[in-house]
């Protein structure tokens, strides 16, 4: 099956003034429509359902294991290759705008690795170092594929990759470079998947961030907080990079209605969130040291491939014996289509009912670190590494195929 590319030409709202391009809303304006989106498409496809009885318990079970392996926004950091060399007390040390470049970069292209050849070796992977430290080499594949990549153009091939002012330069990096840098590990027999479309995305992401941000994502951190007084929000950078950047901007219609997704862009304001989160509780986050904080709840989780597969698992989703067949034969689902919307959309409302469950119960969790949670705990059962008991499970079904620039 021929591989679609897929268009970037979202339309692009023309804004003339600069200034109001980068930052189109104002204040007040901001609320976080993914959730009342996904509670729409939710109900209007009508294809998955939320099992509320499965949601009280599967939160009960998620919360009890997050407590025992002391899961918080810090976990993040510790993936042997997310494991940043400097602790990231001060943003604006060159190494940490390097760091944020580098959170930015991953965000644009961290979408779309599944792949035909799946529990085979020959699906793409990476060859790299199995850490920052740790010289044996490992095949990374999945989004891990992305990250090992970039870590090791960086670090072996002494190529400045996650440079906006590099990676949006044809002339600096032509295509081929950037080929190179996603080569595969001799064992697979397939490329990533949508070069052309990354390609075609670092150039776009990295000309707006030198045209309109001084040329990095930390720029762009100072801009939005100059405009805000200080007092940006997590969900004021959502805005402002759904605003900037066409390529996150995932977006659909169902029945003439907009449904806003944005999973890369909220996931690009969680790893933000995380890779800076302080060491100590009671210190406030360095990017978003305003009086209100980052407000991190305001975001949701982010609808992937993954963890909509895990929520059936837990037997918070249920999927109608149609859609289980089409997964189980690996058929093709369409982008924007009631299939996999119903899919994002379902997955975006249980958790906000799983994070409300726990709340309830007296804890006090964020959607974004309970999908981090749920996303590092299906990667674990999908490896054998892990199984979950204590509560009744279903059988694992495979992740919907579609293939997509969205996630
Ligand atoms: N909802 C959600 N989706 C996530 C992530 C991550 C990586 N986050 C790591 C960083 C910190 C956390 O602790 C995680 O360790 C990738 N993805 C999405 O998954 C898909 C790739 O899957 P596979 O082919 O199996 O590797 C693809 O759509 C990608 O966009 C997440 O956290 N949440």
């Amino acid at each position: 099956m021929a591989t679609p590319t897929v268009s970037l030409n979202a339309a692009v709202p023309v804004v003339a003034d600069p200034e109001k391009r980068a930052f189109p809303l104002s204040h007040h304006q901001r609320v976080n429509p993914v959730v009342e989106s996904a509670q729409y498409a939710y109900q209007e496809t009508n294809i998955v359902q939320i099992d509320d009885g499965g949601v009280a318990r599967a939160a009960k079970h998620i919360h009890s294991l997050m407590q025992t392996e002391s899961y918080s926004p810090r976990t993040w950091r510790t993936h042997p290759l997310h494991m940043l060399p400097n602790e990231p007390h001060r943003p604006d040390d060159p190494h940490n705008k390097a760091v944020l470049d580098w959170v930015f970069l991953i965000s644009a292209l961290n979408f779309s690795f599944w792949s035909e050849k799946e529990g085979t070796s020959e699906r793409y992977g990476v060859e790299w170092q199995t850490s920052w430290d740790d010289s044996t080499r490992t095949v990374y594949t999945g989004y891990w594929s992305l990250v090992a990549a970039l870590n090791r153009a960086i670090r072996d091939d002494g190529i400045p990759i996650t440079t906006p002012s590099f990676y949006a330069d044809e002339t600096l990096c032509p295509d081929s470079v950037i080929a190179n840098v996603f080569r595969r590990a001799d064992q697979s027999t397939e490329d990533i998947p949508l070069l052309e479309d990354r390609i075609r995305i670092m150039r776009e992401v990295g000309r707006t961030l030198c045209e309109r941000f001084n040329g990095s994502y930390s720029g762009l951190l100072d801009a939005l907080q100059l405009k805000h007084n200080g007092d940006a929000t997590a969900l004021d950078l959502v805005h402002t990079i759904i605003a900037n950047f066409p390529s996150f901007r995932d977006e659909h219609v169902l029945n003439g209605r907009k449904v806003c997704i944005w999973k890369r862009a909220q996931i690009l304001v969680a790893d933000t969130w995380a890779a800076f989160y302080p060491a100590s509780a009671s210190a406030m986050h360095p990017l978003f040291p305003g009086t209100k904080g980052p407000q991190i709840h305001d975001l949701t989780m982010f609808a992937d491939y993954r963890v909509p597969q895990i929520l059936h698992h837990l037997n918070i989703l249920t999927y109608p014996p149609t859609l289980i067949a089409k997964l189980e034969a690996g058929t093709y689902i369409e982008s924007g289509s009631a299939e996999e919307l119903s899919l994002r959309a379902s997955s975006i409302v249980a958790v906000e009912r799983v994070r409300d469950w726990i709340i309830a119960e007296g804890g006090n969790l964020s959607s974004v670190v309970i999908d981090f949670f749920l996303w590092d705990l299906a990667k674990r059962i999908e490896c054998g590494e892990q199984e979950i008991d204590g509560i009744v499970t279903q059988a694992i079904v495979p992740p919907h195929r579609t293939r997509s620039i969205w996630y």
